[in-house]
């Protein structure tokens, strides 16, 4: 895309909120610049360096699965054959104009019933944000509103660079930072971004989840008890400082104080940009207002503040300095002054009822759609109504702007709310694309005349409708919430206008419109296969890491520690686990290893149950991993994202803190069991007993790391736990010797992890030991343990080689999971 500086933005309309009702420091006069035609947030003394964010013209685009495609394909044309039997009908209403029908709107913002307008449907595509520019510095909060699904979520991770990478979206137009293309790498390091939904650890105390997030992103490491301790004054958590976060389960702070800490953790690197999703949903109106004090706050200290918002309370509403409306279908509503947006939309004749909440008024604004909107049968399309057809058009000239404010009265005066909302954002893309425009943002007034038609839609008095009939209420609604006058009356109307278009002047005046050759990612729709060659432009760097490696495996490792020590219906459940196992087991089958009559079952019971202990050892482990880790992944994906760590010292942190964990409960199950089952006497025996042990432990975790990141679904993860433990199981020699199998599936003993392991138990118990008679044959004699292993078929590797093995297996599955997680990782779609 060609680029167009979207720091030149000028405002649609001035205002000045430097004193704020309730006495709080809002901001300091502004220099005259872009930012400041707002009249709002002025670069700040702050703690952080200042930065400005801007971008213009972002799209967003779904490529549809083929079955959506086909779906809205067929609900297009039976818009269209509706459309022609209502034309053939004489059903259109006088003002289409032929911009009706079905046709393809112009500018893209046509959006059918169904969120599809016909030609979205053609092309197969759904366009969720559709030419949104913007600007927000150092010093404001930018609070992104509009409808459920309006695109608010996908705006804000556009501009956080977090747009998950994937072939189903095509994005374009730019972001700027400081009037520069960004580099990812670089702006992750300037950007903190807070998830709608806070992953913390609930086990942790507030504290300390910010010291280890400081540990891992302050550079120094004698910053991080001063940064741990300013953020937890700058977001009023002191008082909770040592209490622990909680969960749904087990309480822990409130959900205000939930959501400060996550906020708190992702601010230890002083980023001087600020984006959070929906920060307040989930909270009760106190929490949700301290929060938007905090995120006031946060702009107060220097930051730019970036936070999409549902519906605020007025209070809330209050914080914010700079609203981005969204509308149905992604397109810009209002962008400017929050302050100012009651007054701009008073100047649409679409005054806020007194006593009625700003942001609730707005919502409904561009929530409320009227039956078969733009590019529905009958409904005039901006730009080809009768009202505006007559307009002069001279493509390229500061007359868009003009023509854009003409077309704001002409759709006022047709009462179409969604012609209204259009035309007012080609009016604001028209001023925003007009580089001299800061100087001349003012509004003027323009009497405009409703019509009798208008002025009864107006007033919902049921009879009329643009649509021709269905969804009345919507306008009949509308039409109580504004208050207009009784139907049949005509009434002169102030609507607020850009006159600004005529005292614009100079180059780059008018609409953009889509530029050849741009960076307007190309889309591909295949019959097999839908590409998009924007989205092949994907970070797939690991964002660059603040701290060194060394000091990203400490903090990891004491966290993982602490997180050990701290889980206790865990660890309760590993000794019980522990205890009651190997006591049943040794007490069932008491001193069975200390016979030795040599007989068949003695021999045979012995190696069953030795077969047993692996196998406990095993599930154990590979349940306890697997299905614990998918709660940490979403932390290990949010860490890696924002540049914590980077995985080898994650998977090496959480190895050695989970070996020191199992070593202590697999040592007190090879006690136990040792002794009760009468294994050999012998120390060096012992030893390898328990060493078996914990490397099935760790074979068995590293088969639950592996699982568990290969699979994001948890279900799946506890479908296929069973397989991963089964098949070696099967092919382990305690079911069946190699030579009762298959010979195709001889092989698989070779590589059978339960294998090694149990050859490791067996000839560690029965290598050296002399039986009183053969087990197998009734003559008289001695036979040795290494004869009575036969019954196993066990390979030929020494205990310590077999114990190795298993090593080699559990360290090759951590390597496995370790490239995995790097696959797996945050990769971000950076084309904008
Ligand atoms: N990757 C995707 N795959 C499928 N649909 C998507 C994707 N990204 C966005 N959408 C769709 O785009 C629309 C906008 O989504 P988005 O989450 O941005 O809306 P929102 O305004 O934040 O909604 P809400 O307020 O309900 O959270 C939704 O209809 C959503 O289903």
């Amino acid at each position: 895309m060609a680029e167009s500086d979207a720091s030149s933005i000028p405002l649609s309309s001035p205002s000045s909120k430097l004193d704020s009702p309730d006495g709080r420091a809002r901001h300091a006069p502004s220099p005259p610049d872009a930012l400041s035609s707002f009249g709002v947030g002025a670069p700040r003394a702050s703690s952080v360096a200042g930065v400005t964010l801007s971008w213009s013209d972002l799209t967003y685009t779904l490529l549809l699965p083929a079955a959506e495609r086909r779906a809205a394909a067929r609900a297009a044309a039976a818009r269209d054959a509706a459309a022609g039997t209502a034309a053939e009908a004489g059903d259109s209403p006088p003002a289409s104009g032929g911009g009706g029908g079905g046709g393809e709107p112009p500018d893209g913002g046509a959006v059918g019933v169904d969120g599809l307008d016909a030609a979205e449907a053609r092309a197969g595509v759904r366009h969720v944000l559709r030419g949104v520019s913007g600007r927000v510095g150092s010093g404001q909060v930018l609070a992104i509103m509009g409808p459920s699904g309006c695109g608010k979520t996908t705006l804000l991770n556009l501009l956080a660079g977090r747009v998950a990478k994937a072939r189903t979206h095509v994005a374009g137009g730019v972001v700027r930072v400081d009037g520069g293309r960004r580099e990812p790498g670089a702006f992750r390091r300037l950007a903190a971004y807070v998830a709608q939904d806070d992953v913390l650890f609930s086990e942790l105390t507030v504290r300390e989840h910010i010291a280890f997030a400081a540990g891992l992103r302050v550079a120094s490491g004698a910053d991080v008890a001063p940064t741990t301790a300013a953020l937890l004054a700058e977001l009023r958590l002191t008082h909770v400082a040592d209490s622990r976060v909680g969960s749904p389960l087990v309480r822990g702070v409130s959900g205000g104080e939930r959501k400060r800490t996550a906020i708190a953790v992702e601010l230890v690197a002083a980023p001087p940009l600020v984006f959070l999703d929906e920060p307040t949903s989930a909270l009760d109106a106190a929490n949700a207002l301290v929060v938007a004090d905090r995120l006031a706050a946060l702009a107060a200290g220097g930051r730019a503040v970036v936070t999409t918002i549902h519906q605020p309370r007025s209070d809330i509403f209050d914080r914010f300095d700079l609203l981005l409306l969204l509308a149905r279908g992604g397109s810009v509503a209002y962008w400017g002054p929050a302050a100012d947006v009651v007054t701009y939309f008073a100047g649409l004749s679409l005054p806020c009822p007194e006593r009625v909440n700003p942001a609730d008024f707005i919502i409904d604004l561009v929530s409320v759609r009227p039956p078969g909107a733009v590019g529905a049968p009958g409904l005039p399309s901006l730009g080809s109504s009768a009202a505006t057809a007559a307009l002069p058009r001279r493509a390229g000239t500061a007359d868009a702007a003009a023509l854009a404010a003409a077309e704001v009265a002409a759709a006022a005066a047709a009462a179409d709310l969604t012609l209204i909302l259009k035309a007012a954002r080609v009016q604001q893309l028209a001023l925003a694309a007009n580089p001299d425009g800061a100087a001349s943002p003012t509004m003027a007034t323009t009497e405009v005349t409703m019509s009798p038609t208008a002025a009864a839609l107006a007033d919902g008095d049921g009879v009329l409708s643009p649509g021709g009939g269905a969804g009345l209420g919507a306008w009949a609604a509308m039409g109580r919430l504004l208050g207009r006058p009784a139907a049949g009356s005509a009434v002169k109307r102030r609507v607020r206008t850009g006159a600004a278009a005529a005292t614009t002047t100079g180059a780059g005046g008018g609409v953009p419109a889509p530029r050849a050759g741009s960076s307007s990612p190309t889309v591909t729709l295949s019959r097999h296969r839908v590409r998009s060659e924007a989205s092949d432009d994907v970070s797939a760097e690991e964002p660059d890491i603040l701290v060194p490696w060394g000091r990203q495996f400490g903090t990891l490792l004491r966290r993982s520690a602490l997180l050990n020590v701290r889980e206790r219906t865990f660890n309760r459940s590993r000794l019980v686990q522990a205890l009651f196992v190997s006591s049943f087991v040794g007490i069932t089958f008491y001193m069975a290893g200390a016979s030795r009559t040599g007989s068949l079952d003695d021999v045979v019971i012995v190696g069953n149950v030795l077969g047993m202990v692996i196998v406990s050892q095993l599930m154990t482990a590979t349940t306890g991993l697997s299905l614990s880790f998918p709660a940490e992944r979403a932390m290990v994906l949010r860490e890696r994202a924002n540049g914590s760590y980077g995985v080898s010292a994650y998977i090496l942190s959480k190895t050695l803190a989970e070996s020191a964990r199992n070593a202590v409960f697999s040592l007190l199950y090879s006690i136990i069991v040792y002794f009760l089952l009468g294994l050999k006497p012998s120390v060096v025996n012992f030893g390898l007993f328990a060493a078996t042990l914990l490397a099935t432990s760790l074979m068995g975790e590293s088969v639950g790391l592996v699982t568990a990141t290969a699979v994001s679904s948890v279900k799946a993860v506890a479908v296929l736990m069973p397989m991963v433990v089964c098949l070696p199981l099967l092919y382990s020699g305690i079911l069946l010797p190699p030579s009762d199998t298959p010979v195709f599936f001889r092989w698989a003993f070779k590589v059978s992890y339960v294998s090694y392991a149990f050859a490791a138990v067996l000839k560690n118990q029965f290598n050296g030991l002399l039986f009183e008679r053969p087990p197998f044959s009734f003559s008289a004699g001695v036979m040795t343990g290494e004869q009575a292993l036969g019954v196993w078929q066990v390979n030929t590797l020494s205990v310590g080689a077999c114990v190795g093995v298993v090593c080699a297996q559990a360290l090759a599955l951590r390597l496995v999971a370790y490239a995995v997680l790097r696959q797996r990782g945050p990769r971000f779609d950076v084309s904008v």
